[in-house]
């Protein structure tokens, strides 16, 4: 069946998961050579080689994406599906996480959480053990079956190096998807050229990889992937070896193509800028479960795990509404945020979040006055929660330094520099904080579902932002 608009993909049971002839293999061992290796010096010359034999031999040998006769309908604007389980000596990833056509969904998570291995089960790396995988109603793959070869199932991978053929033209690298679609050398070539100039790189066409700088080489690799026209993208950390400007110039580029594409998207990274910038929906992974989703306000801005806290740079602090309304920490603190929304009430279990910049940091003057208490009439009182403590320690951060105190270590307020040497703020000396009440978000505590349930409250400090727990 075909449908108006859609996109034909040559399926030959590919998509079903039906076996498939020795020519369609080649093609699909290839493309997916192209997509996942191209370490091997030789490989993309043998590759190339078997595209063209097999053109020879077989006008209806198509690897992932390509038309031909005998196509089904395998539209673009299909929703990636992802319901499964994977079991490996003391890990299992058990997952139900869908993407839109058209949507980013960042998948975060600690190190060892699972993202990879819910990437190779879309790209076809790993078999689910229990499960289904599917794009719109296609099955890719299903436990206890032979799924979809990698090749054949129109998943584009950027990774974080470019892995070009070294000894390819960057236009033949960029050709190369194409070529082993299927199409005649002049066609994969102009489709070659218009991708490179979609990714800013014309001028750089003739040139072999070695001659690219390494934001470069990424650009050709994302000209590389998209010229294979892919039905799902997966990006797996594509900017975290790139230098800052270079990061930029991608970041920028993946978001101008992603609209053209209309392709779900799934992004593993440990940046934050990644998730604000590209991501529409975000999950957290931990010990292979889903943690926590939703928008990316609401899990980078009111998080209710710690890694998404580190990752956004908040605090994240559990506690519990008192009869009056007010939040009492477990660390003993009590904040007065507004619970509207939040579907709260005495007795619930909340988790309690807000920004370091958020903290105002005053030095107590000597004689143990507090010029803000002194200062701060009722209506301040009501806007604003006050607390005094010790600073415990002092580390850097962008632009200033991140205060804690022995109080309330779970709580990290953040101040110029130039602010802190004027006032004074340094290990031992008493502080005071002070915080709008408005700058505290407030979400019900989940309980059963696998989140991890912070015990003592945790500060933004305890995690690198590679994901690893210190
Ligand atoms: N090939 C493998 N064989 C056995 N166990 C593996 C294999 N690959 C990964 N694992 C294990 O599976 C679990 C999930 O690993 P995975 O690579 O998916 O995590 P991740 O979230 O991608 O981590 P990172 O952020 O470090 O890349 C880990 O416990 C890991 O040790």
């Amino acid at each position: 069946m075909l449908r108006a608009g859609a996109r034909r993909v040559r399926c030959d049971g590919a998509v079903r998961g039906e076996r498939r002839g020795d020519d369609q293999d080649h093609a699909a061992r290839d493309l997916h050579g192209l997509q996942r290796c191209g370490r091997e010096r030789g490989h993309g010359d043998r590759a190339l080689a078997h595209a063209d034999r097999r053109r020879g031999r077989c006008s209806r040998a198509h690897a992932g994406l390509a038309s031909g006769r005998g196509t089904v309908t395998a539209p673009v604007g299909d929703t990636l599906r992802i319901d499964a389980a994977l079991d490996r000596p003391g890990f299992r990833l058990e997952v139900a996480v869908t993407a839109e056509p058209d949507e980013v969904v960042a998948v975060l998570g600690p190190n060892g959480s699972g993202k990879s291995t819910l990437l190779g089960l879309v790209s076809g790396d790993i078999d689910p053990t229990d499960g289904v995988v599917r794009i719109g109603a296609h099955e890719l793959s299903r436990a206890g079956e032979r799924g979809v070869p990698p090749a054949a199932r129109g998943v584009g991978l950027l990774g974080q190096r470019a892995l070009l053929f070294p000894h390819l033209s960057v236009l033949e690298n960029v050709a190369f998807g194409p070529r082993a679609q299927g199409r005649r050398a002049a066609d994969a070539r102009a489709a070659a050229a218009e991708w490179l100039e979609r990714v800013g790189l014309a001028d750089f066409a003739a040139r072999r990889p070695s001659e690219l700088s390494g934001g470069q080489q990424q650009r050709a690799a994302l000209a590389r992937v998209l010229a294979a026209r892919p039905r799902v993208l997966l990006l797996d950390e594509p900017f975290a070896a790139l230098d800052v400007e270079a990061a930029v110039q991608m970041r920028r580029l993946v978001r101008e193509q992603r609209a053209a594409l209309g392709v779900p998207m799934l992004l593993v990274t440990h940046d934050p800028v990644d998730v604000v910038v590209l991501a529409d929906r975000a999950i957290v992974l931990d010990a292979g479960r889903v943690v926590d989703e939703g928008s990316v306000t609401d899990v980078l801005g009111a998080p209710r795990t710690p890694f998404a806290a580190a990752l956004a740079g908040v605090n994240l602090l559990a506690g519990r509404v008192a009869d009056d309304g007010s939040v009492r920490l477990r660390d003993g603190l009590v904040l007065h945020p507004s619970l509207d929304g939040a579907g709260v009430g005495a007795g619930d279990e909340v988790s309690v979040s807000f920004a370091p910049s958020a903290v105002r940091v005053r030095g107590i003057a000597a004689g143990g006055g507090d010029a803000n208490d002194a200062g701060a009439n009722d209506a301040d009182r009501e806007r604003h929660d006050h607390w005094r403590g010790v600073v415990s320690s002092l580390e850097p951060v962008r632009g200033g330094v991140r205060v804690v105190c022995d109080e309330h270590p779970g709580v990290s307020a953040d101040l110029p520099t130039a602010s802190a040497l004027a006032q004074g703020v340094e290990p031992g000396v008493v502080v005071h904080f002070a915080i709008e009440v408005r700058d505290i978000t407030v979400r019900a505590e989940r309980h059963g579902d696998g989140a991890e349930q912070p015990d003592e409250p945790l500060a933004t400090t305890n995690h690198s932002r590679d994901g690893s727990r210190r």
